[in-house]
């Protein structure tokens, strides 16, 4: 077994990038790699670019005499002189506003994003508390909503409306050879910012770059994808910059036919690849989904990522009470959002109750009130979806008496007395004084308060607030970082962040390493209860549901071989590369965590 993870870890060493440094507490010095480029065309590839710091014996080899200064630096002193330039950055634009902060971080970052990959990748791996925020969530948000006044070069592929019929050739337009993992959205739901067309590519390229940073993906696999079929944002629209196909959003047949054609493009080659689906606003989150899951390897994010992120948070919660987990299926659970993030998240709710219910033979009711911008859904909303209609509120003897459809949020709370209220909602805010002084009333000694719409604007509540009107028992969590709240007497209030970024890079990551034909809800659930256990009890006690940024690469080593083992013992694992599926089967979790490791760049 040995010999054989010696053999794949090296295979997959010399299919990574030239010249990263070993970062896997198991990698070594990877092998050379052979580059057709020469001269002019390795500087300006930000894959193979190694800036002032190509050795001279390389120079000579690759036609760079003449092309750099003399002077050889190591990685190291290039390190040490863009930390620099960024902490200068930082104390030059001290006391600026902070979108103009935010966004000359993020310009700064871009820009050696655009040069020279390695050293990226270097330093966001290395400082990725601190970096998180500006590549990632709440940054990005702003990045996408300027993304047209922004755009200095490409990145990743734009598919339209107007490439019906290309696909299948334009996909061979993609320099790369092989990819792995895909991001997509069509723009349509970009955070709780709404429609924003091709602006929304911003979105992929973030969560590839945590897949790089967290899960040790290739950066030379990644692909960010656009499908432009438009947009209804009347501003962009009438915006001559505006870089996407001016023209309303292709609906029905029409759009669903563009996203298929992309599929198959995707599908015929690159057939091992893991597609994730990201930003997609809900009917179509939920009908691609439905549509694809069976006959691709793909994951909705939004649904899904954030359902195991939610419940991880929510069993946290039970704990943070001295509770079995058990009692989990006795919590009452109220949710502002019935989009698609809110309905993944009641679905897997749901599905764990009724496990933990199955177990011991009890009979469940219905645990959830949700909340549109209606106000309470009950079954007497007219045109209820489907998916809503699920835990739409009824008439009968388990039913609160007085809440009817459409109640408001605070009358809910207050007659529901919640465990937990989670805010899935987009609006910021709507968790205010009144609400949270309701929450107060709840029946669990640890009331939990999940702030999770993005980006920090879009927050239902700050941190402040939930300590301050609620008390300091509650518990906080929220999709966007926030800083902890100092207490008083030495104690802490702490700021969770409850974002999808947790789970997405380790389902990515299981599903590419044991080959698996599809994601299934198993696979899913194998990660989410592995987030769930990774917070120690003294943690829980504190009020730390979930783990901090800078371990982000380790919890997603344990997420990803939770995914491989799932895949395995449900017989989905194809394997990979020359690991094939009796091999995966018969690894220890020791071995799945040194296979993973040997992923890291
Ligand atoms: N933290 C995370 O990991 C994470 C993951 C996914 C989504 N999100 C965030 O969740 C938010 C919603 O995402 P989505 O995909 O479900 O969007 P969506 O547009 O599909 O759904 C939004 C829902 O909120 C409801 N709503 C609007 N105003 C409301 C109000 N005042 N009170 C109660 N409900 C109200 C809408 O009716 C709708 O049901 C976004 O801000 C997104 O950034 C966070
Ligand atoms: O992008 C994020 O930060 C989380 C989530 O996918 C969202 O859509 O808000
Ligand atoms: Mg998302």
């Amino acid at each position: 077994m040995w010999r054989s993870v010696a053999r794949r870890s090296s295979q997959v060493r010399r299919l990574l990038s030239t010249s990263a440094p070993p970062a896997g507490p198991l990698a070594t010095v990877p092998a050379p790699c052979i580059v057709q480029k020469r001269g002019n065309d390795i500087l300006n590839d930000p894959w193979y670019n190694k800036d002032t710091a190509f050795p001279l014996t390389e120079r000579d080899r690759l036609g760079l005499r003449g092309l750099l200064p003399p002077r050889v630096m190591s990685f190291e002193q290039q390190y040490e002189r863009f930390i620099n330039s960024y902490r200068s950055l930082e104390k030059n634009t001290r006391g600026e506003p902070d979108s103009i902060v935010a966004l000359a971080k993020w310009r700064i970052l871009n820009r050696l994003h655009d040069r020279n990959e390695t050293l990226y990748f270097r330093v966001l791996i290395d400082n990725i508390k601190d970096l998180a925020p500006v590549i990632y969530t709440p940054t990005v948000g702003l990045v996408c909503e300027n993304y047209s006044g922004l755009f200095r070069r490409p990145r990743g592929m734009y598919f339209t409306a107007k490439d019906k019929g290309e696909m299948m050739s334009m996909i061979y337009n993609w320099p790369q050879e092989k990819v792995d993992m895909i991001v997509v959205t069509d723009g349509s739901r970009i955070l709780g910012l709404g429609d924003l067309g091709v602006q929304g590519i911003g979105i992929p390229i973030g969560k590839l770059d945590l897949y790089v940073a967290a899960a040790g993906i290739n950066p030379q696999k990644v692909l960010p994808v656009i499908i432009d079929v438009g947009t209804n944002n009347e501003k962009l629209l009438e915006d001559n910059l505006y870089l996407g196909l001016r023209q309303p959003r292709l609906e029905g047949e029409e759009y669903m036919a563009v996203v298929d054609e992309f599929m198959e493009a995707v599908h015929a080659r690159w057939p091992q690849a893991v597609v994730q689906f990201e930003d997609f606003q809900m009917k179509w989150a939920f009908e691609t989904l439905e549509r694809y899951r069976n006959r691709f390897c793909m994951f909705n994010d939004d649904v899904q990522g954030t359902a195991g992120v939610a419940l991880a948070g929510l069993l946290g919660a039970v704990r943070a009470q001295g509770r079995p987990l058990h009692d989990f299926t006795s919590q009452k659970i109220v949710v502002a959002g019935a989009g698609s993030a809110g309905i993944g998240v009641l679905s897997m709710a749901k599905q764990e109750m009724s496990r933990m219910l199955a177990k011991t033979g009890e009979e469940g009711h219905n645990q959830f009130w949700v909340l549109d911008k209606n106000g309470l859904i009950t079954k007497d909303r007219k045109d209820l979806d489907p998916a809503v209609a699920n835990f739409a509120r009824g008439h009968g003897p388990n039913e609160i008496p007085d809440l009817h459809e459409g109640a408001s949020l605070v009358e809910v709370v207050r007659k529901v007395k919640p465990h937990v209220l989670l805010g899935l909602s987009g609006v910021g805010g709507i968790f205010n004084e009144e609400v949270l002084k309701a929450m107060k009333e709840s029946d669990s000694p640890r009331p939990a308060i999940f702030a999770m719409s993005n980006p920090t604007t879009k927050a239902e509540c700050t941190p402040e607030d939930v300590f301050k009107h609620v008390g300091e028992n509650a518990i906080f969590a929220s999709g966007s970082p926030f800083s902890n709240v100092s207490l008083g007497n030495g104690k802490t209030g702490y700021a969770n962040q409850a974002n999808n970024m947790y789970l997405f890079p380790g389902i990515g990551l299981g599903a590419l390493l044991s080959g698996a034909r599809h994601i299934s809800d198993d696979m899913l659930q194998a990660g989410a209860e592995c987030l769930a256990s990774y917070i120690t009890d003294d943690e829980i006690q504190k009020g730390i549901l979930f783990p901090e940024v800078s371990s982000i690469r380790h919890i997603t080593a344990r997420v990803g071989a939770a995914v491989v083992r799932a895949a395995v013992a449900e017989d989905l694992a194809e394997g990979c590369r020359t690991v094939g599926p009796k091999e995966l089967g018969s690894m220890s979790e020791v071995l799945y965590y040194a296979e993973i490791n040997f992923t890291f760049v």
